[in-house]
């Protein structure tokens, strides 16, 4: 495999300068994110993890992403990553948070495949990351201990993210959900359910797509 190709002769490297433009990181994490995308790419030849026609801009449309989330909370140590699939954003995340004393990223992917393929992933980059292969609803439940983010990207609708989350955003943990075009339509659905501070930052890497930041989430008095 020459340098500037990766996985199957594909050319990342134009796509892999961006990323690192829009999301710089170290030397380190960037090593650390290799073998993820190596690994990504070698098991997406028999596991669906990201759609493939995703795949000549993963540095952008998936690392960069994900990356994003880390300047909204730059004291964040612990993580939960709701629905990772192919693990993002948390692996990224992790990559950076892997030099951070006490930094942890829980992963919650219900597929038994892809919490197969995030386990090897945490093992071959060494992040400080668990993998729990259930289903949020009963994570959440059980999760004693406060962590500072939960996030989630590609999972569900607001509301549904405020009804999954809210243990946690109660407990302290600010929200970070990725979305894209129908963002409006998706908080106007959730304010009918959930009284929320909600702040749309526009996304680094997608014209049409934001991070809302969630906090002091409160169930909607009954009118
Ligand atoms: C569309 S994928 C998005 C994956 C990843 N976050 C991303 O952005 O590439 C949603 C993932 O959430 C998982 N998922 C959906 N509902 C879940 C639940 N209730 N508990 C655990 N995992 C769930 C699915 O198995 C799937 O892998």
């Amino acid at each position: 495999m020459s340098k500037a190709t990766g996985q199957g002769g594909l050319d990342l490297a134009g796509d892999k300068a961006r990323a690192l433009a829009l999301t710089p990181v170290s030397r380190e994490t960037l090593q650390r994110l290799a073998i993820y995308v190596e690994l990504l790419l070698r098991w997406q030849q028999t596991t669906n993890l990201i759609s493939p026609s995703t795949i000549p801009h993963i540095w952008t449309r998936h690392i960069a992403d994900s990356l994003q989330l880390m300047d909204l909370v730059p004291d964040a140590k612990t993580w939960i990553d709701l629905g990772s699939g192919g693990g993002f954003p948390a692996i990224p995340v992790a990559c950076v948070l892997a030099d951070t004393p006490g930094a942890m990223v829980h992963l919650v992917e219900s597929n038994g495949k892809k919490a197969a393929f995030l386990r090897e992933a945490v093992r071959a980059t060494g992040v400080p990351a668990q993998v729990h292969a259930e289903r949020i609803e009963k994570f959440v439940a059980g999760a004693v201990n406060s962590v500072d983010v939960v996030s989630a990207r590609a999972l569900a609708p607001l509301k549904t993210l405020c009804d999954q989350a809210f243990p946690l955003i109660e407990r302290g943990a600010t929200g970070l959900f990725l979305k894209g075009l129908d963002v409006d339509t998706e908080l106007t659905e959730a304010s009918k359910y959930w009284k929320l501070d909600a702040r749309k930052v526009p996304s680094k890497t997608s014209p049409d797509g934001c991070v809302v930041i969630v906090r002091n989430l409160k169930t909607q008095p009954a009118t």
